[in-house]
């Protein structure tokens, strides 16, 4: 990982995760926010970008045989530099104009514990893309910014960032990383845990746009513990079917989901120094990414921890904040 200080400085930052690509522009801030996807047409023959971005996530699982929606990134980082380098050249494209594009440099967030060929495919993506010399920045580190974390003081800031594909927990100070641990699971994997228990408590089949929008309307009505209509396919009738399920059937789906989560708080916990330790005692864990916001997941970490935890401000706009004052120091 390259160090910021040593840039020359770059124009735009991008926030690249498994569900959303974020742009923002040193001097206009958030300019781009769509999901991480792209639609090609014979994929595997010539491939040839239908859609990309909001378009593409329209045709999830709506499409023809010859068409097929791709995401570039699965857990957190990139699996497909293709796909990775279609829907950054679209997003940049959308974002800048094109003429600019070309000549932009770029900072790019990353997992802290990408590994070195993941790092290097991301930076083919981008070079593909016809982004100049991007340079990776940690995710935990940006989202920390972001929260509005003194990150450079002499004092330890625990930072849990949940997103689609992976969980990062970090120790910050002195503007570093201290400990870092993550889980390649996420708001991507509760989705599916969603599907696979209505599929078999209730033999139910549902697409995973459906699972996104149960989970997002528990979220919502889990304090009123109000019931949820589920619209979906019978696997016992074979057609249409809607039943209705009580926020405490999915407390236990999301509650074995969150406790993979606080495993690996607890891991980080046990390997920060005690200096670092009594800071955190006394600041609490904050909360970034979009699946922050999963009930329970709060409560879960404050009973497993005994610490106190926040949620941030706009959890899931932190990496991209965070970027936009990198570019801006
Ligand atoms: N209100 C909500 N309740 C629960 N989950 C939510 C809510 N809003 C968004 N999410 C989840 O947040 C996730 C997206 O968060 P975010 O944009 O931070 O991820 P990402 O940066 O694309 O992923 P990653 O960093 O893991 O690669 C999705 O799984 C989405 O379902």
């Amino acid at each position: 990982m390259l160090s910021i200080a040593s840039w020359k400085r770059p124009e735009i930052a991008i926030d690249f995760g498994s569900a959303n690509l974020r742009i923002v522009r040193r001097d206009a801030g958030l300019i781009f926010n769509e999901p991480s996807l792209c639609c090609f047409a014979d994929f595997k023959t010539m491939p040839r970008l239908v859609a990309a971005g909001t378009a593409a996530q329209a045709m999830v699982d709506r499409t023809p045989g010859k068409m097929t929606v791709r995401r570039p990134l699965r857990r957190g980082v990139l699996q497909d530099i293709h796909t990775a380098s279609e829907l950054l050249r679209y997003a940049v494209g959308a974002a800048l104009g094109r003429r600019l594009s070309r000549k932009s440099r770029a900072l790019i967030g990353v997992p802290a514990d990408a590994t070195q060929a993941e790092c290097r495919a991301l930076l083919t993506a981008a070079d593909d893309a016809g982004l100049r010399a991007a340079q990776l920045v940690p995710e935990p580190f940006a989202a920390a910014v972001g929260a509005g974390v003194r990150v450079h003081e002499p004092r330890g800031a625990l930072i849990v960032e949940c997103g689609a594909g992976i969980t990062e927990v970090a120790v910050l100070s002195l503007g570093g990383m201290c400990v870092t641990r993550s889980v390649r699971v996420g708001g991507a994997a509760l989705d599916q845990a969603i599907t696979d228990y209505l599929h078999f408590e209730h033999k139910m089949l549902i697409g995973r746009q459906t699972a996104e929008r149960i989970k997002k309307g528990y979220t919502e009505r889990r304090c009123r513990q109000e019931a949820l209509e589920v619209k979906g396919r019978s696997l016992v009738s074979m057609g249409p079917h809607s039943l209705r399920i009580d926020a405490a059937e999915l407390d236990h789906v999301i509650g074995k989901h969150a406790a993979r989560i606080t495993e690996t708080i607890g891991e980080v916990l046990n390997g920060t120094p005690p200096e670092l330790s009594r800071d955190l005692h006394m600041d609490g864990i904050l909360l970034t990414g979009g699946s922050a916001a999963t009930p329970r997941l709060r409560e879960m970490i404050e009973q497993h921890t005994g610490l106190p935890v926040k949620i941030a401000d706009d959890p899931s706009l932190c990496v991209a904040q965070g970027l936009h004052r990198l570019l801006q120091d």
